[in-house]
């Protein structure tokens, strides 16, 4: 890390992504340096969503470009140095694996074809699971768990995979306040190891305690830079003021 220290983890540029006439991102510039936790704020339908799903590659742009560690992302998600989690109702929580079997995935990058764990590995997905809390529900079935067991389990399997760069999309909703503060203690512990974060929440009050910086988002990047700056009346006004649809129509595309 040390000699790209500054070099961004995540860098956009004039980012545009439409769905059909929705203008879901428009002309977004976002860059992200290493060791930040930065909060992701906007209304419902801003964007967020498809921000993380811009920059991973699970939407194509229409403007602009994304890299991630320099790289297209592609080779970084290759690389393993990114790991993302989606909202909870986009994840299928019937499929028949176990809690250790999800943070085992993060090892797949690794592994040998295969896919055989070997001692050293088994003992990375135990320390990942010691560290969310989880060694006990190691060998649950997935589907069996809270939302924010859930949610704790994408965290393990990022720390598995020693993920350098963590999507998290909405990890607090549905979350209790205790199961929330455990896991923002662990997203600095994460961010302290030179990890960065990117985190969507709703929580406005909560976003300076979590956050070294805040990017507000509506449909374009209305302000970013230290959250007590951005979170600004003036600013929530334009954000959550008025509830204005992103852009839609034709766009500028
Ligand atoms: N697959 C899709 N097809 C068409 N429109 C979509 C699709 N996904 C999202 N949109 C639209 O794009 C816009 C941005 O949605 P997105 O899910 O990124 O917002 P969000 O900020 O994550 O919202 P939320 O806080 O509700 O999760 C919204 O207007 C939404 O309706």
């Amino acid at each position: 890390m040390s000699t790209q220290q500054s070099a961004p983890v995540l860098q956009v540029d004039h980012l545009g992504v439409t769905y059909g006439h929705v203008r879901a991102l428009d002309d977004v510039s976002i860059a992200l340096a290493p060791g930040r936790i930065c909060a992701l704020i906007g209304v419902n339908g801003s964007g967020k969503s498809t921000l993380f799903k811009a920059l991973m590659g699970l939407v194509a742009p229409d403007a602009g470009e994304v890299s991630l560690f320099g790289l297209p992302t592609t080779q970084a998600r290759k690389r393993q140095l990114v790991a993302y989690m989606p909202q909870t109702e986009d994840v299928d929580w019937t499929f028949p694996v176990s809690v250790a079997d999800v943070v085992a995935m993060g090892l797949y990058g690794r592994l040998g074809l295969t896919r055989r764990l070997r001692a050293a590995d088994r003992s990375a997905v135990d320390d990942a699971l010691e560290r969310v809390g989880l060694a006990e529900l190691r060998r649950r079935q997935i589907g069996q768990l809270s939302g924010g067991q859930r949610k704790r389990v994408f965290i393990a399997r990022s720390i598995a995979q020693d993920a350098r760069l963590l999507l998290l999309d909405e990890p607090f909703a549905g979350v209790d306040r205790t199961s929330e503060s455990t896991m923002i203690d662990l997203l600095k512990t994460l961010r302290n190891e030179g990890r960065s974060v990117l985190v969507s929440t709703h929580d406005l009050a909560g976003a300076p305690a979590l956050s070294d910086e805040a990017i507000l988002l509506h449909g374009s990047v209305l302000a970013h830079g230290d959250p007590t700056e951005v979170l600004t009346p003036q600013n929530l006004a334009l954000a959550f003021g008025q509830a204005v649809a992103p852009t839609s129509g034709e766009g500028d595309s």
